[in-house]
């Protein structure tokens, strides 16, 4: 972080109206709000990854300039550049939003993430994120992967991770929450790592609903939901799949002391009573501001525009 400080003083004091800045690495959240010295008249350009709204730029006659959109190989980003007017030197207040807490909901189909959820959302207030309730109303939307994303859900396969996580941020967004349950992602470490390099964001912590496979199987034939994968062909690939690809990424996260694991035989109540007090114990912590979030990187270098 230094260094692009110091890249930035030196191209401040060698200011010309059309020196430029450009702010990297901004796909993660920043924690606190950056102020960066600028001479009349300089532009910069914040370069932005992923995501439309997470940024905000303030500062006393500051005026945007122009908003442009491209895809570079990996990420969608949007290039803000503005300027400030006028003829006084000033500070450029770069603010983000304060960072969404996460917390990863995993377990085999089946194991009743979903219903375990739906009551934490009711007490906690967590705004509750099916990756695979996404990926479905998306097939509904017609949107240009529809078909992809129906032949995989139906092949019991794991969707392109890009797919999947531009359609939970959007819904991040979309929402305006702050605490979000995200069930039934990450599902394999593509999944972790691109939200990960995607939003910057590390879970508070995984919860993971252990459950013998012929109890999921047969919750999932009896769930009469009428979805294309709740047969007993796809069933089997999905807990294939579930065990060669989910339960790699839960054993990451133990490795990092972050998964608390629930066994998901017992009743609906009996479940939700056990897992309780984690969601009482991560009120209490949000409330007095204690966070396991990694800060997300923001360094400046200078621009030949
Ligand atoms: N503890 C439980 N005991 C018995 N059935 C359950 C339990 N939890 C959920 N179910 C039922 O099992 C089915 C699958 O649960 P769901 O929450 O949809 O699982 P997942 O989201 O993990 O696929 C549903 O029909 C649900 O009502
Ligand atoms: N992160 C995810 C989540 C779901 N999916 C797809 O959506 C299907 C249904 O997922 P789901 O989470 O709704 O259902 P369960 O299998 O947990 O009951 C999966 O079998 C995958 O085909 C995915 O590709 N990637």
């Amino acid at each position: 972080m230094a260094w692009a400080v110091r890249s930035l003083r030196r191209l401040q004091s060698a200011a010309s109206s059309s020196q430029a800045v450009r702010l990297l690495e901004s796909r993660s959240w920043i924690r606190n709000p950056r102020k960066v010295d600028v001479c009349a008249g300089q532009n910069f350009v914040l370069k932005q990854y992923s995501s439309e709204t997470f940024w905000e730029v303030h500062g006393a006659s500051l005026r945007t300039l122009s908003t442009t959109t491209y895809t570079t190989h990996e990420d969608a980003s949007t290039t803000h550049e503005v300027s400030k007017g006028g003829s006084d030197d000033g500070t450029l207040t770069l603010t983000s939003k304060s960072p969404p807490r996460v917390v990863f909901i995993l377990g085999g189909p089946g194991s009743g993430k979903g219903t375990q959820c739906q009551k934490i959302v009711d007490k906690f207030g967590f705004v509750h994120l099916s990756a695979g309730d996404l990926l479905r109303a998306e097939i509904q939307s017609g949107s240009q992967y529809g078909d992809m994303i129906k032949n995989m859900i139906k092949d019991g396969k794991i969707v392109p991770s890009e797919v999947t996580v531009r359609l939970l941020l959007k819904a991040m967004e979309d929402s305006k929450g702050e605490k979000f349950l995200i069930d039934g992602f990450p599902r394999n470490d593509e999944n972790r790592a691109v939200f990960e390099r995607m939003t910057g964001i590390i879970p508070e912590f995984i919860l993971f609903f252990d459950c013998p496979e012929d109890e999921m199987e047969r919750r999932v034939l009896g769930r009469n939901q009428g979805r294309v994968d709740d047969n007993k062909e796809t069933m089997q690939k999905r807990l294939k799949v579930f065990i060669d690809f989910s339960v790699p990424v839960v054993k990451y996260y133990e490795s990092m002391g972050k998964v608390h694991k629930v066994t998901a035989t017992g009743s609906i109540d009996d479940i939700h009573t056990t897992i309780e007090p984690l969601f009482e114990q991560f009120s209490e912590a949000h409330s007095t501001g204690e966070s396991q979030y990694a800060t997300g990187k923001f360094d400046t270098s200078p621009t030949n525009n």
